[in-house]
């Protein structure tokens, strides 16, 4: 079996039926050619790796927590104790150059010269970095961040990072979505339900 193969038929426990599982980015036809060449880069055969090496780092969790403001739902947690600053694992989706403005799982990946932008959704295929939640409630500050970078077979990624603290082995993993992300969705309840803060 090949090993292109063998990263598409591990699911992780706790993965949702309904959302299709993928550890490579998929391209929507609305990436015009040049910008889907800029963000493929110069591809080789190691596609791929990183986000299987990286998924040790992980587990999705349900949240059964009733303080949790996300209870019910799945979030992300440390499968060991986790370094300072370490890649996580890539934030893996749909890239997409039209708006999707009802997902909640859409991230933006890149904006070109001409002020097109790119972006990742993952609200109907993803990787486990789709159930990072938001610190707000949660934490008094995110213990990770995204940052973008390339691969070692040259793909533009958004990639999960811990912050300058360990991370204990169960913690969750807890990012910002930044204030923009909530007042789009909440507008002025925002600022009081979520103490939009950073
Ligand atoms: C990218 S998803 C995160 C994964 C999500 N919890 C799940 O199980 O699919 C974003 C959604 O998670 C929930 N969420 C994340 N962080 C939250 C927070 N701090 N407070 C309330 N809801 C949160 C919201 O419903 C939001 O629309």
């Amino acid at each position: 079996m090949s090993p292109g193969k063998k990263l598409q038929q591990t699911k992780p426990s706790h993965w949702p039926q309904e959302i299709q599982y993928i550890q490579a980015s998929r391209y929507h036809a609305s990436v015009l050619p040049e910008i889907r060449q800029f963000i493929i880069g110069a591809v080789s055969t190691t596609c791929g790796q990183f986000s299987e090496r990286c998924r040790s780092w992980v587990i999705i969790r349900v949240i059964s927590n009733i303080s949790h403001p996300a209870c019910g739902q799945r979030g992300l947690f440390a499968a060991k104790k986790i370094p300072p600053r370490t890649r996580l694992l890539d934030y893996i989706g749909e890239i997409h150059c039209d708006d999707r403005p009802n997902s909640d799982y859409d991230l933006s990946l890149y904006r070109t010269q001409d002020g097109v932008n790119v972006g990742i959704d993952a609200s109907t295929m993803g990787n486990e970095a789709r159930f990072i939640n938001d610190y707000r409630g949660v934490q008094k500050k995110p213990n990770a961040a995204f940052s973008d970078a390339r691969t070692s077979s040259g793909e533009l990624r958004m990639s999960i990072w811990s912050s300058d603290t360990e991370i204990k082995k169960d913690e969750e993993i807890l990012v910002s979505y930044g204030k923009a992300w909530w007042r789009e969705r909440y507008g002025v309840a925002a600022d009081i339900e979520h103490v939009v803060d950073t």
